[in-house]
């Protein structure tokens, strides 16, 4: 049997349900609880084409709400598209939710058939693996109690060691970070990897672009449910690297903290945040992942942004000496500031990028008041 999975032109409509409000826009409690809700529909996914054929390994890239966890709900069925279609050949899982469609009051053993019927598993399969899995989540011993007496994590567990139990021809994942103490977490790392390795055909959603550089062959960057890109994963990893780079100076934040790979080894770091009546001086240093000084300057000052390509460059002998580089990586920028504006605390309001050109900016830098060099 040959192993694929395509989508053609998938598009996906949702209800979007709104709580009615009152004439003043306003939700007021009880009023506005009882008002009904109002239904309008969206498209969550747009005109959505690829196929996936053995071997592949399909990163799924996007900013928040982009509808990478929609489309592997497309992929697996639980979704079937408004228009297009997706065509599968080959047992599929999908590893989205671990705790989701537990029954509170069926008992552990229970929950596993329950599971296991719903992945499509038979009896006599589901008999052979119900040892293992009790084993592997540590619930040998709670086979017989009622799921609703076991902690989160446990229950995480045992979700975890259901939806991983058998090895798929087509493996879909979200976002999937296991909890719970060191020796699960390792264990369940080595079982993913054996997962993944066998699966003829993986689909991973995630942020994380250095697991999606490691793993996938193919990308897809999601934006507001259009496929942006389609295809090879260096051109993939640069096209969603462009898409965070333009993004908002707090969201770029936030995914590069996540995601300390994302801009590549960018270094840099801002040394000093002076506001001078009219003005608020910004200096430190910056290093392009290419070794190369900074062609633009970006500072956020209070969520206004301001872009500087033309700005000091200064010497920095210690940056040169440990870059091995040569360069003047310091930069100096005035920003014009309003009197009056509101930017205290400094330096917490100043969010300061820097990048060799325009659309190229890096993660965010950190403020590092002692002027020497911090790598
Ligand atoms: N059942 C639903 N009904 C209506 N809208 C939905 C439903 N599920 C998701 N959405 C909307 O579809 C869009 C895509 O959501 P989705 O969860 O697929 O995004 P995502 O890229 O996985 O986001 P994240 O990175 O935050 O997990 C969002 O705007 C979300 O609000």
């Amino acid at each position: 049997m040959t192993v694929y999975l395509r989508a053609d032109s998938v598009t996906l409509e949702l209800p979007l349900d709104v709580q009615r409000v009152d004439d003043s826009g306003h939700s007021t409690g009880l009023k506005a609880s009882l008002g009904g809700t109002s239904r309008t529909y969206r498209d969550v996914l747009k005109n959505i084409t690829f196929s996936a054929e053995e071997g592949d390994r399909i990163g799924i890239l996007g900013l928040n709400g982009a509808g990478k966890t929609t489309l592997l709900r497309v992929l697996n069925g639980a979704f079937p598209p408004t228009l297009g279609k997706v065509e599968r050949s080959g047992s599929t899982q999908s590893l989205l939710n671990a705790t989701l469609g537990f029954a509170e009051y069926a008992t552990v053993t229970e929950n596993v058939i329950l599971r296991g019927t719903a992945m499509g598993l038979r009896r006599r399969q589901l008999e052979a693996a119900l040892p293992g899995i009790l084993e592997f989540a540590g619930l040998v011993d709670r086979a017989a109690h009622r799921l609703h007496t076991l902690s989160s994590g446990q229950r995480m567990r045992l979700g975890f060691a259901i939806s991983t139990a058998i090895q798929p021809d087509i493996l879909l994942m979200d976002e999937w970070l296991a909890t719970g103490d060191a020796a699960f977490i390792q264990r369940a790392q080595e079982r993913m990897s054996d997962r993944v390795n066998g699966s003829q055909i993986v689909v991973l959603a995630s942020h994380n672009t250095g697991l999606i550089r490691k793993l996938c062959n193919k990308v897809i960057v999601l934006e507001s449910g259009r496929a942006v890109f389609v295809g090879d994963a260096a051109a993939g990893l640069e096209c969603y690297r462009d898409m965070v780079a333009n993004a908002s100076a707090e969201l770029r934040l936030y995914l590069a903290q996540n995601d300390p790979l994302l801009f590549g080894e960018t270094v840099g770091v801002v040394e000093r945040v002076i506001r001078q009546g009219s003005t608020l001086l910004v200096e430190g240093w910056a290093v392009s992942d290419r070794g190369r000084e900074a062609g633009i300057v970006h500072v956020e000052v209070a969520g206004t942004p301001f872009a500087f390509e033309k700005f000091e460059r200064k010497d920095r002998d210690d940056v040169r000496r440990y870059t091995g580089r040569s360069g003047n990586f310091g930069f100096a920028v005035e920003v014009p500031v309003a009197e009056s504006a509101d930017i205290m605390p400094l330096p917490a309001k100043v969010i300061v990028s820097v990048g060799e050109a325009k659309g190229q900016l890096g993660a965010p830098l950190r403020y590092v008041a002692t002027g020497e060099f911090v790598a």
